[in-house]
């Protein structure tokens, strides 16, 4: 049974008035408590049961046909009225607004995208019955629908309201036109069970005063407290959480000890995630603000009569793109930046230039070189040294160099500096022409003044992001305009930007191909491709992708262009492969190809499946690693979103990011981890490659990857830029595969290699199948790792930061008890996002729960999406 039900009826949209069937306006809403606001027999008002204010107010809003999008106001409303409702922004899909199923509680509501904005406010006493009512219902309900009308009526009680409240269960960016009014709630919508929820006040302390706000609110930590409330026995301590934190907190351990020591944790996301609404305000002003100044903190030249002319300087630009000396966000060179000139560098290719030692112009365009000053590089890193002269001299170039050796910028420096200098050149080139399939004229004739000179591909959202905000820095004042274009953000937007003119894209395959489908962009006039962490770009998952921008679309061929290729790993398998990209290329690695930097102190422990928990909670409590920026990796999105669950709930400032999060939450994740407002990041391998994060002191494999390669990467995100960094591995019987090849990295490192790493029989780890065909091997290694594992439950003083393993004092002395864990709570209580586990997909519908990968260790473009 659902409680509200909706049926089109129809409004003037002028004057409000409801008006016969066959408007384009249509609006419905009747709670089914057979207190119709609306006659739904012939789409007249009951006049006697319609608020004034559904007449006066609502047309004068948006209310658009076909069940699509409602947007009703009752403005108007004194607060006298009884049986007040306010929507906002109640977009839904035709089938939402089928009466009969909603009706019928037997058969799921199958809808897709509903997403509401939605604003209820009621204040009337006769609504409690219809709550009681509803109550029933809701216990009733059926988990596998999407209960957003329950929850709606639900809500009906005195002063609740709802704002952004996504019903499907994802966060989303609210652009409710209401402002202030704003605040978020997004697991109450998926609660059926909404009796909670009535006495749920979501407040951003800039609501107080607005007509939303009711007497129970004002406080930050109301809606804290009561958003985790699941029944009504918890009502009263809703209200008295008022303004209290320290209730929402018991809030939520009611919730979790109501839940089972399984469901601990689950209670403990959903209390946590509310509360990160709402201490997340800011994260969401901030990401707004970024949002607004990326596309207005604009300084361009001009190109004009074949002559660049770069704009005045603008200090406040200046300023937000170089930052300022003790700017938390940069990255800063450390003590051991100078060591990068003792690596030894392998090239070949034909008639290769010298290197370059200085940033001078010539070789480099002199605004660049002022662009480099102001970002206070002082010398370039080694593969700088040696691709800028590559590229000058027009060669293509496949480069391998290790992580945070400043690869971003060897490709950014010769393209940007040359483009400068040469100014639009359009491809006259009519080799492609001829190839050009009628598609591509019609892309190439609507695609009017969208043509990049310069296209960049990479793997990942953030790191296509993070490229741009790069090229943005030193493309200041100069004519060139950068962009960038990647999926899980609005691509209408991304359009809109486009249309300003872009000279320089960076992109994500998948949107890419996106807009290109569209006939948004013309790649006819690319003069430079680079594919950054190119052997994932070629690698199976994205190749296909990637051949189709090339060669199906109307870029120019290879002779055509120049094309660079960048990664600090470079299977050989791949180089082959990349060779079909490239014309007559220099191969150049610095250091040994897939090795990692020496400034890392790498860490194995042998720790157990089981132990892994408590072993990382006394980690992060030990000298060496306390309060430091820790970014964590795990295996599956599932394990992330457990992980900062419980790191949460012991206190820590953790955040996380991964696949299954929002575009809105992987980027605020990362914010609040780059400021700092979060110590501890937990992530899957979509932040494993590129992601140039100032401060992180330690990376921490709680699961390893199964691929060197990933491992090299991730362990890369510290120890940049010359700058000390650790990492700490946590290995045990799942990660035979990767043994000898962490074995042999560790070696040529000069890190010290574990005694169990070594004993593990030596060409069991290489071969993917030996470990588990070959019987005597794989004997023989669970018995080394058995021999192992007694000796540490043998010694309790084991020392924690000995190489051998790390034995959790946990799990020797014990977990903390509940009492510890609360005093780390209140002496800690902010608080940061994670996601509801995402067994609720699951619950929310065969359509959702299919079509998950568990299994994080893709990037972006190849998950699949609801
Ligand atoms: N010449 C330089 N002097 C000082 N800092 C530099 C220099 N070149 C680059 N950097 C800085 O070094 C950091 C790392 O650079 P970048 O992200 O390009 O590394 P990378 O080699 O691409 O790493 P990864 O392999 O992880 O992608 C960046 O913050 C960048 O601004």
């Amino acid at each position: 049974m659902v409680n509200v039900t909706t049926e089109r009826v129809g409004v003037d949209n002028t004057t409000g008035d409801a008006i016969s069937q066959g408007t384009n306006y249509y609006l419905s809403w009747r709670n089914n408590y057979s207190r119709p606001c609306i006659n739904l027999e012939d789409g007249t008002p009951e006049i006697s049961s319609i608020p004034r204010y559904f007449n006066t107010n609502w047309a004068e809003k948006f209310i658009k046909t076909n069940n699509e999008f409602c947007n009703i106001s009752n403005e108007d409303n004194d607060n006298n009225d009884k049986s007040s409702f306010e929507m906002n922004n109640f977009k839904t899909t035709s089938k939402l607004l089928d009466n009969s199923k909603l009706a019928d509680s037997s058969s799921p509501i199958s809808y897709t995208q509903n997403y509401t904005n939605g604003y209820l406010k009621s204040n009337n006493n006769s609504n409690n019955n219809n709550n009681n009512n509803n109550n029933n219902n809701n216990n009733n309900s059926n988990d596998d629908k999407r209960p957003e009308l329950n929850t709606y009526n639900s809500n009906t009680k005195n002063n609740t309201h709802y704002k952004n409240y996504h019903n499907t269960g994802h966060e989303e960016q609210n652009d409710n036109p209401n402002g202030a009014r704003i605040a978020y709630n997004n697991y109450q919508s998926r609660s059926s069970r909404g009796v909670g929820n009535t006495n749920v006040n979501h407040n951003t302390g800039s609501n107080t005063g607005s007509s939303s706000s009711s007497s129970n609110n004002n406080n930050d930590y109301h809606s804290t407290s009561g958003s985790s409330i699941d029944d009504s026995s918890r009502n009263s301590y809703g209200d008295s959480n008022t303004n209290n934190y320290y209730y929402s907190s018991r809030n939520n351990n009611y919730d979790y000890s109501n839940r089972g020591s399984n469901g601990t944790r689950q209670r403990g996301t959903y209390g946590e995630r509310n509360r990160n609404y709402y201490s997340s305000q800011r994260f969401q002003l901030d990401y707004n603000n970024s949002i607004q100044t990326k596309y207005k903190c604009e300084n361009r030249g001009k190109w004009e009569d074949n002559k660049h002319i770069p704009a005045k300087k603008n200090l406040k630009v200046e300023k937000y793109l170089f930052g300022s000396i003790d700017d938390l966000n940069l990255v800063t060179t450390g003590i051991n930046f100078d060591h990068y000139d003792n690596i030894p560098i392998d090239i070949s290719g034909n008639n290769v230039p010298e290197p370059i030692t200085q940033f001078t112009s010539p070789p480099l365009d002199n605004l660049l070189v002022e662009n480099i000053k102001l970002a206070r590089f002082n010398k370039p890193t080694p593969i700088q040294k040696y691709s800028i002269p590559i590229v000058n001299q027009g060669r293509d170039l496949m480069a391998c160099a290790q992580t945070g050796s400043g690869k971003t910028d060897a490709f950014l420096f010769p393209i940007l500096s040359k483009a400068f200098s040469l100014g639009p050149s359009i491809n006259n080139n009519n080799d492609n022409d001829n190839d050009a399939n009628q598609y591509n004229k019609i892309s190439k004739y609507r695609a009017k003044n969208i043509k990049p000179i310069i296209l960049i591909l990479a793997p990942t959202r953030e790191l296509a992001n993070q490229i741009f905000e790069e090229a943005r820095k030193f493309s200041y004042r100069s004519w060139i305009r950068p962009c960038v274009v990647y999926g899980g953000t609005n691509i209408f937007t991304q359009m809109k930007n486009l249309e300003n003119g872009s000279q320089l894209l960076v992109a994500t395959p998948g949107r890419l191909n996106d807009l290109m489908e569209r006939g948004k962009i013309s790649l006819s006039n690319i003069k430079y491709l680079i594919l950054d962490e190119a052997d994932r770009m070629l690698d199976m998952g994205f190749e296909l992708q990637i051949r189709q921008i090339v060669e199906h679309y109307d870029m120019p061929i290879a002779t055509s262009r120049q094309t660079l290729m960048f990664s600090a790993t470079f299977p050989s398998n791949i180089q082959n492969l990349a060779g079909d990209f490239l014309n007559d290329y220099i191969f150049l690695s610095v250091g040994k190809i897939g090795s990692t930097t020496d400034n890392i102190i790498q860490h194995i422990y042998y720790v157990r499946q089981e132990e892994k928990d408590n072993t990382l909670l006394d980690l992060l409590d030990s000298k060496n690693y306390k309060k430091k920026q820790t970014l964590i990796f795990v295996e599956t999105k599932r394990s992330a979103d457990a992980l900062t669950d419980l790191l949460i709930i012991e206190g820590y400032k953790a955040t996380a990011i991964h696949g299954d999060r929002t575009q809105l939450e992987r980027e605020r994740a990362l914010t609040a981890f780059k400021t700092k407002r979060a110590n501890v990041l937990v992530a899957t391998s979509v932040a494993a490659r590129g992601l140039d994060i100032p401060n992180v002191a330690h990376v921490l494999n709680y699961d390893l990857p199964n691929n060197i390669d990933d491992y090299v990467h991730r362990i890369g995100r510290t120890g940049r830029v010359g700058n000390i960094g650790m990492a700490t591995s946590f290995f045990n019987e799942n990660n035979a595969l990767i043994a000898k090849r962490l074995v042999g990295l560790l070696r040529e490192t000069n890190q010290q290699v574990p005694k169990f790493l070594n004993d593990i029989p030596r060409n069991n780890s290489h071969n993917n199948n030996s470990y588990t065909n070959n019987s005597h091997n794989s004997r023989k290694m669970k018995n080394s790792f058995r021999s192992y594992r007694q000796q540490g439950r043998n010694s309790k003083n084991h020392s924690k930061n000995s190489h051998e393993g790390f034995y959790s004092q946990r799990t020797l002395g014990g977990r903390r008890t509940e009492r510890e864990r609360d005093t780390t709570r209140n002496i800690n209580p902010k608080i940061y996002s994670v996601r509801p586990p995402h067994n609720r997909k699951k619950k929310w519908g065969s359509q959702w729960g299919d079509s998950i990968i568990s299994v994080d260790n893709q990037s972006d473009e190849q998950q699949v999406w609801w």
